[in-house]
């Protein structure tokens, strides 16, 4: 995608700002996303001390940054990192040979006899300058072509090394909203990291040609380097200064630019398209997207402003020492300190050398400001391996006969929004104290009203969470203590909010299992224990039609198929405990039969399966039903059982549910008909 690639400074509906932007109209925000979106800059470790960071701690850390690029680097692609090594080096070394070639043409020229005889004299020096400039030449293209190579890579092992850790990090760190913030920031540390190499490259060539030509003028005249120096003092200011508040400025907006995308990207996708149209939405989103965009160019003009002007004040001050410059030279030229062809080659030494230390300030700025996002990915992987699933642990018993729920009290992570007085908002607890056993080869049905926290006893029976007190135990053993991924592998899940990956239909069911071999047999008997063999016999291209409207060739199916689909492969992931969250709410009446019949059929097999449903008669064959209110258990017992509880929570639900149904008697004569 550009926009990831581009740097965040640069993105339309998202830019930066340090201090209140001005101007900035949080209406869109407080409309759309409750609130305005611009972060205080306290949230980053690393952004204090960048922007306390002076020229002088800058150069000290030169070293390391280019050691960790170079590090990068070698990991993406050895080869070409030596290229470019080598030839950087070469280059430089071509500029100081030209640079010495120079003077001797000089003085040959400069010095006294015949045109002829002078220019006779020069030849040799003439050689050498054009050789020293082919070698450069040839150099730098080298150098160009082995970065070329090295960039993408670079790139890719960025993001692999993050994505790697992001996968692994727990749920609850992943709807952590520090952690998203961290998200956020980071994923432009991967297209940092690639920019990184060609300013590194840019700055070890610079510095290599600058050396040269400090030294060529250290030797012609020890107060020439100074002055050289001087010259470039105002423009690495001016460049830090400006990538500072460019820096800050992203930090602030990072989630206003993803509010921008988010509004752009939601214009354009299939889903919401339908919805867009019809309730003229479409208008509605353009306003906000203009009026947040209209923000970001607002905080850009401000940059763009402030660059100006800094700059300005460094060209007069460059101005100023490049005048002092030339005045010793005049100055040495008249005092007879120095000859005529000494002072030519200064003059061209000074502009070579005064030119490579300019490049050389604004490369290692650049390296600076990349280095802060590379930072931000870096300290995203730092914390996500603190927040990654832990490897190992007991074993997981094969057919575990009991899982129980002992107290289990459990909170969502906060959300990160404060209060005034700026402490975190505490979450109420989605299930307290709830205990409740789940016994192997059982249908044990989940029920209640919305919210009472249904699901989430779900996921924490799948180890996606982990209480907060009391333990979920698999015959006995804390499920802490347990090798998580073999506890996952024994979980097959159909959520109510289960993916539809925009694959082949042949995916959508297998990749229920990707740790083994694809099995076309062992899809297709999913398929036909979940009905979506019907489904895959009406679309265009059977088995391997693509699911995704957006895509050439693409299809799109009703809710109802993709739920046969999900049901597929939660049967083809073939795991000893099956959790279905709201199987059937989007199939048919015959479907829904179906689909709890071949439930029914599972448990007699010997999987477990934890069945949440509104639908009360549908768990009138569950062996056990847990009823749930308010993230407590309420009531625990057999369909018959509860039924014949009065006042009791299950009872009422159902009285309610089955009325709704009394009321509208079917006609006598269809009836007739339908029997
Ligand atoms: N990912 C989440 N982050 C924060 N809070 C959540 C999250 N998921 C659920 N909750 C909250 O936890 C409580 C229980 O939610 P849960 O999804 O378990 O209820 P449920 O009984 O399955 O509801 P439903 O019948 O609507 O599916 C609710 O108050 C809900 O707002």
């Amino acid at each position: 995608m550009k926009q990831e690639n581009t740097k965040p400074s640069e993105q339309s509906a998202g830019v930066p700002a340090e201090g209140a932007a001005p101007g900035s109209r949080p209406d869109s925000e407080q409309l759309l996303f409750g609130g305005p979106l611009l972060y205080d800059n306290g949230w980053t470790r690393h952004d204090a001390a960048y922007f306390e960071m002076s020229l002088w701690a800058m150069a000290l850390r030169l070293p390391r940054l280019v050691r960790s690029t170079v590090r990068l680097a070698r990991q993406a692609d050895r080869r070409s990192l030596a290229v470019v090594g080598a030839a950087e080096l070469l280059r430089g070394a071509g500029q100081a040979v030209g640079l010495v070639a120079v003077n001797g043409v000089l003085t040959a020229v400069l010095a006294s006899g015949t045109i002829a005889q002078r220019l006779l004299a020069a030849v040799p020096a003439m050689v050498v300058v054009t050789l020293a400039g082919t070698v450069s030449a040839l150099a730098a293209s080298a150098s160009t072509s082995g970065t070329g190579r090295l960039e993408p890579k670079v790139e890719r092992v960025a993001t692999e090394q993050y994505l790697e850790r992001v996968v692994r990090v727990e749920l609850a760190a992943i709807e952590d909203a520090d952690f998203h913030r961290l998200l956020d920031s980071a994923q432009y540390g991967a297209a940092a990291a690639r920019r990184m190499i060609g300013y590194c490259t840019g700055v070890i060539g610079s510095l290599v040609s600058f050396a040269a030509a400090a030294g060529v003028l250290t030797v012609l005249h020890p107060v020439l380097l100074p002055l050289l120096v001087l010259m470039t003092v105002p423009r690495s200011w001016a460049a830090l200064r400006n990538s500072r508040t460019r820096y800050a400025s992203y930090l602030r907006w990072v989630q206003h630019s993803r509010a921008g995308r988010l509004l752009s990207q939601t214009l354009m996708r299939t889903g919401p398209a339908p919805e867009i149209r019809v309730h003229g939405v479409g208008p509605f989103l353009m306003d906000h997207f203009r009026s947040m965009s209209q923000d970001s160019e607002a905080e850009q003009s401000r940059l763009a402003d402030s660059a100006a002007r800094v700059r300005l004040v460094a060209s007069a001050l460059t101005g100023a020492a490049t005048a002092l410059t030339y005045l010793a030279l005049i100055g040495l030229l008249a005092a007879g300190a120095m000859d005529l062809s000494v002072a030519g080659t200064a003059v061209l030494a000074t502009r070579t050398g005064g030119q490579s230390l300019s490049t050389l300030v604004l490369q290692v700025n650049n390296l600076y400001e990349e280095a802060c996002y590379v930072q931000d990915l870096e300290r995203l992987c730092r914390e996500a391996a603190e927040r990654a699933i832990p490897d190992g642990g007991l074993p997981v018993p094969e057919r575990p006969a009991l899982i129980r729920f002992e107290n289990v009290t459990f909170r969502y992570p906060a959300d990160g929004s404060e209060d005034p007085a700026g402490s975190r908002s505490p979450e109420r607890p989605a299930l307290r104290n709830v205990s409740l056993d789940i016994p192997a080869g059982r249908i044990v049905a989940l029920v209640g009203v919305n919210g009472s926290g249904k699901t989430t006893v779900a996921k924490l029976v799948a180890g996606l969470y982990r209480p907060d007190a009391g333990s979920v135990l698999w015959d006995g053993v804390d499920a802490g203590a347990l090798d998580r991924a073999q506890l996952f592998s024994r979980i097959a899940m159909v959520g109510q909010d289960f993916h539809r990956w925009p694959f082949t239909c042949r995916m959508n069911v297998a990749i229920g299992r990707t740790d083994r071999p694809l099995d076309q047999r062992a899809v297709e008997e999913a398929a036909v224990h979940s009905g979506a063999d019907k489904v895959v016999a009406e679309l265009p291209k059977g088995w391997d039609t693509l699911l995704s409207k957006g895509y050439k060739g693409g299809h799109q199916i009703s809710g109802g198929q993709w739920q046969r689909l999900g049901i597929a492969r939660a049967r083809y992931r073939d795991a000893r405990i099956l959790i279905v969250d709201e199987p059937t709410s989007a199939l048919d009446a015959r479907a829904e039969l179906e689909v709890f019949e071949q439930i029914r059929r599972l448990a007699d097999g010997g999987q477990t399966v934890v069945l949440i449903t509104h639908r009360l008669a549908s768990v009138r064959h569950a062996d056990v039903i847990h009823v749930l209110e308010q993230g407590e258990l309420r009531e625990s017992g057999t369909f018959e059982e509860l039924l014949s509880t009065p006042g009791g929570v299950f009872r009422s639900l159902y009285e309610l549910q089955r009325g709704q149904f009394q009321d509208v008697p079917v006609p006598e004569r269809q009836r007739r008909r339908t029997a």
